[in-house]
């Protein structure tokens, strides 16, 4: 029989990976172990892997690589669903986070790790059930980033005109569907956040008209585009990511949509981020540093083929 074909097995080793799958306030992300072997994959190979129906499905893949920092637990790469690479990803940290104490690679007594990204490293300080497996944790995203030309974002001089307050990255763009004021930040991503009256979110075309500023030409590196109504228990926001398409809650975006409100005048310093999937618990802290406070959780674990592909 062909299942008993040693080499056949011996090509199926190589071409399958284990995952793990995990997910904060259900923006999920594929988890795989390049601690120990380095694992480097196509953005087809990525592609493929997130798609709902060709592959696993995820809004991202974030491979756990060793670090060169001291003090770092591990590094995390992350990449979108479409295949590019971000530099930050808040929901998937606390993901990473989970992954290296669950498997055992930071003890659970610990109650710290430090993360090593692409925008520098992120301190987090967790919780863990009784079981040591984690559940909680706050992330010290740094601090926000505001000169437009480090978002980036082509922004215009008059923010007074468009928040009633001064703003570095404030500008207001046109669109088949009217004008929309954007104010810029970026967490070591890029993101855009319009805040809206008057609108019910849960009727608002995010996919539509988010999908026409996400690659708008006055973001030169694209955009994470956030909407947000602010209310009486808190900033409710969704949120069209930068190759990905509309997420149930996105971490960066919570905190730069959190740091924009306050600096417009819209929010104190302390604050939950209503997403779709459930609730951020934001704070600028005094030293500048934005802190993160939200669940990861594991969904599943299981193998997947690096042969397989998208059809064309
Ligand atoms: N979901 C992530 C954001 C991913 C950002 C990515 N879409 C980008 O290109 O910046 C979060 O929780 O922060």
């Amino acid at each position: 029989m062909r299942g008993n074909d040693p080499n056949r097995k011996g090509a199926r080793m190589q071409d399958i990976l284990p995952f793990a799958k995990l997910q904060g306030l259900g923006n999920d992300f594929i988890l795989l172990d390049g601690l120990a072997k380095g694992i480097d994959l196509s953005p087809g190979q990525i592609a493929h892997m997130c798609d709902r129906h060709f592959g696993i499905g995820a809004d991202g893949v974030i491979v756990v690589r060793p670090s060169p920092q001291p003090g770092c637990a591990a590094y995390m790469h992350y990449v979108n669903a479409d295949g590019t690479p971000a530099q930050m990803c808040g929901n998937g940290v606390r993901c990473f986070a989970k992954f290296l104490v669950d498997n055992g690679y930071v003890p659970a007594a610990n109650g710290k790790l430090v993360a090593d990204t692409p925008a520098g490293p992120r301190p987090i300080a967790f919780e863990v059930d009784a079981a040591g497996m984690l559940t909680r944790a706050t992330v010290d995203m740094g601090r926000p980033v505001l000169d437009p030309a480090l978002v980036p974002v082509d922004a215009e001089p008059d923010a007074v005109a468009l928040f009633g307050e001064p703003f570095a990255g404030a500008l207001s763009l046109d669109s088949p569907w009217g004008p929309f004021a954007f104010a810029c930040v970026s967490m070591g991503n890029p993101h855009a956040v319009c805040f809206l009256d008057d609108v019910d979110l849960d009727v608002f075309d995010v996919d539509t008209i988010g999908a026409f500023f996400e690659s708008h030409p006055a973001f030169p590196e694209k955009a994470n585009v956030e909407f947000a109504v602010v209310g009486p228990h808190g900033i409710a926001m969704r949120v069209y990511e930068r190759g990905c398409g509309e997420t149930l809650a996105c971490g960066t975006g919570a905190c730069a949509t959190a740091v924009a409100a306050c600096l417009t005048g819209r929010a104190t310093r302390e604050t939950d981020v209503l997403l779709r999937g459930g609730a951020l618990h934001i704070r600028w802290a005094d030293d500048g540093h934005v802190m993160m406070t939200g669940p990861a959780a594991e969904s599943f674990r299981g193998t997947v083929s690096l042969r397989e592909r998208n059809p064309a």
